[in-house]
């Protein structure tokens, strides 16, 4: 049976997680990771780590495991460019699944909205708002920031310069090429993306609304059983599309 460590065990991911392994006959869960106990303890008894943290727990999780040749599957989103490239480089000795959002429909939305980028990106206004629970600590979404880049990637364009966040100051009408990012906080909202082509007479809208964390940490275990198979020594970041098998 695949032996599972959750870090992060107290937060909302790590509950949810600890649920549905509660739930599976296929997997066991191990260990529960928090800020009072030492991974480095316990490497002798998982298979698999899973972690929604924040970004600096993250990358120190992945520095012991790279070390120990643990795989991980990483939920963790706001990552800086610093932070991407010390994970980029700590996964270069371990396998790891490392996916903004780990729900089925979200990464069918990636695909949907590559193919509405091909077909009609080049003539449309492209917007993406996200809204997400009165806890959420990063924004934009790390979910948006992919919808952005998958949408990005298949125009040519690159994000980081044609991305604008929010429009306070701006006093000019808006440029074709952007990619316009919008945020919404509050109350209990588990996760929402819709992104919107505006064309001259018509608007195609992607929605994807997210109604239990249960999506996500289902995904977080399907990936811990897809990694599970990968040779450990075959470092490399794999995603969600991988695990879906969605090419
Ligand atoms: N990929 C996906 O499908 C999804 C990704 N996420 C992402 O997962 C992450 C976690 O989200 P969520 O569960 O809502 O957040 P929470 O704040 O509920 O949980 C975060 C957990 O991280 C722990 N933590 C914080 N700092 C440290 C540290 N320095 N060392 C060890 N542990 C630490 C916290 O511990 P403590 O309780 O002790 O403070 C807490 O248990 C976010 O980045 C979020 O965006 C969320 C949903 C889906
Ligand atoms: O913090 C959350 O809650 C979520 N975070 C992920 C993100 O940043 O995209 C995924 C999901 O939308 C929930």
């Amino acid at each position: 049976m695949l032996k599972i460590a959750v870090s992060g065990s107290n937060g909302r991911m790590g509950q949810a997680i600890i649920e549905a392994i509660e739930q599976s006959n296929s997997i066991k869960l191990v260990i529960k990771i928090d800020q009072n106990n030492n991974l480095t303890n316990y490497l002798d008894n998982f298979d698999v780590l899973i972690d929604f943290t924040y970004p600096a727990a993250t990358l120190g999780y992945l520095s012991i495991c790279a070390k120990a040749g643990k795989k991980m599957v990483i939920g963790t989103t706001g990552f800086n460019d610093d932070e991407f490239n010390q994970l980029t480089s700590l996964a270069k000795n371990i396998p790891i699944v490392f996916a903004p959002n780990m729900s089925v429909g979200v990464n069918l939305s990636l695909k949907l909205l590559e193919i509405a980028a091909k077909v009609i990106g080049e003539d449309s206004d492209i917007e993406i708002v996200e809204m997400h629970h009165r806890f959420k600590a990063d924004a934009p979404s790390g979910t948006a920031l992919k919808m952005g880049e998958v949408i990005a990637d298949t125009l040519g364009r690159d994000l980081k310069t044609c991305a604008v966040y929010g429009r306070k100051g701006i006093k000019q009408i808006r440029d074709r090429n952007i990619i316009g990012f919008s945020t919404i906080r509050g109350g209990d909202v588990v996760g929402e993306h819709t992104v919107s082509f505006f064309m001259q007479g018509e608007r195609v809208e992607i929605t994807h609304k997210a109604s239990s964390r249960m999506t996500f940490a289902l995904g977080a275990i399907r990936a811990a059983e897809w990694l599970a198979k990968v040779p450990s020594n075959k470092g490399c970041i794999y995603s969600m599309k991988d695990v879906l098998e969605m090419s």
